[in-house]
């Protein structure tokens, strides 16, 4: 099959809205989710994207209808297309990011480092984000090395763990430890994500922001002058709400 019979399946496409995470905070983008993921964190805020239940939802689409379909949001602007999901790696993209570019379009994709692919290279901005110990699933430092490596021509990689507790701490250290070019961000974990078809229960805002107050004291704590740690800023604003 050639790439341009290929298709991608996609759980959502949303925005514009802003990145609430990582690197690229703050910057107007908008998210083409795709469905289907190798992993299955325990508190994944993400699970239509993930769980077969909702993969009659996940429509295949051309590169061409992914792109028509972000122009139609931006009144035909190019803006950073931002590639999410479930696992966004497991996709074949080199289509939309051909496509995109030639119109002005950049691509930043969230994955977990556990598949990669050559086309991580024609990306602006590669987030790696390894699952720690809370989520449950196994790490594989070669896999996410392997990532590195393919991303090496991508315009900015980065490293963004989620934290829950000291053992996430510590992952993340050490991790970090074998990738010190790498730039780090931590986001303190939203322990209320909604069950996968109430994207309307409410969030513990306070509890949040005793996690971040944690996160950044143990962060100084340990020295750690060279990580970032942001809130995810959507869930401060929007709560869990799916499409901003
Ligand atoms: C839903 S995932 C999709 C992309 C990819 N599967 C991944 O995990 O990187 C997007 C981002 O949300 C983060 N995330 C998922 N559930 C979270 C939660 N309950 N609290 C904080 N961050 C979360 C992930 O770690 C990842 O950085
Ligand atoms: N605004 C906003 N920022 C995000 N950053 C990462 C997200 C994701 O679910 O991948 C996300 C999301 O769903 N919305
Ligand atoms: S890897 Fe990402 S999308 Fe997959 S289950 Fe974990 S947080 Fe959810
Ligand atoms: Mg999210």
């Amino acid at each position: 099959m050639t790439s341009f019979e290929q298709r991608i399946k996609v759980s959502e496409i949303f925005g514009p809205t802003i990145q609430g995470e990582g690197v690229v905070i703050g910057r107007p983008t908008v998210f083409v989710r795709t469905g289907g993921c190798d992993y299955r964190c325990v508190w994944c805020d993400s699970l239509h994207a993930v769980d077969n239940d909702y993969r009659q939802n996940w429509k295949p689409m051309h590169a061409r209808e992914i792109l028509d379909q972000v122009k139609s949001l931006t009144g035909n602007k190019p803006i950073m297309i931002t590639l999410s999901g479930g696992n966004p790696a497991i996709q074949p993209f080199e289509e939309l990011l051909a496509l995109g570019k030639v119109e002005g379009f950049t691509f930043a994709m969230e994955t977990q480092g556990s598949v990669c692919k050559p086309w991580f290279g024609d990306l602006d901005v590669l987030v790696l984000s390894p699952k720690p110990p809370s989520s449950e699933m196994v790490f594989d430092a070669r896999q996410l090395a392997a990532c590195v490596k393919a991303g090496e021509t991508a315009g900015n990689t980065v490293l963004k763990f989620v934290v829950f507790d000291d053992l996430d701490l510590e992952f993340a250290q050490e991790v970090a430890a074998s990738h010190p070019h790498l730039p780090i961000y931590l986001q303190p974990g939203n322990h209320t994500p909604p069950p996968a078809e109430d994207e309307n229960a409410q969030i513990d805002l306070e509890g949040i922001n005793q996690r971040m107050l944690w996160l950044i004291d143990k962060v100084n704590q340990t020295h750690w002058y060279t990580a970032t740690v942001l809130p995810q800023l959507h869930v401060m604003l929007w709560g869990n709400q799916r499409g901003v």
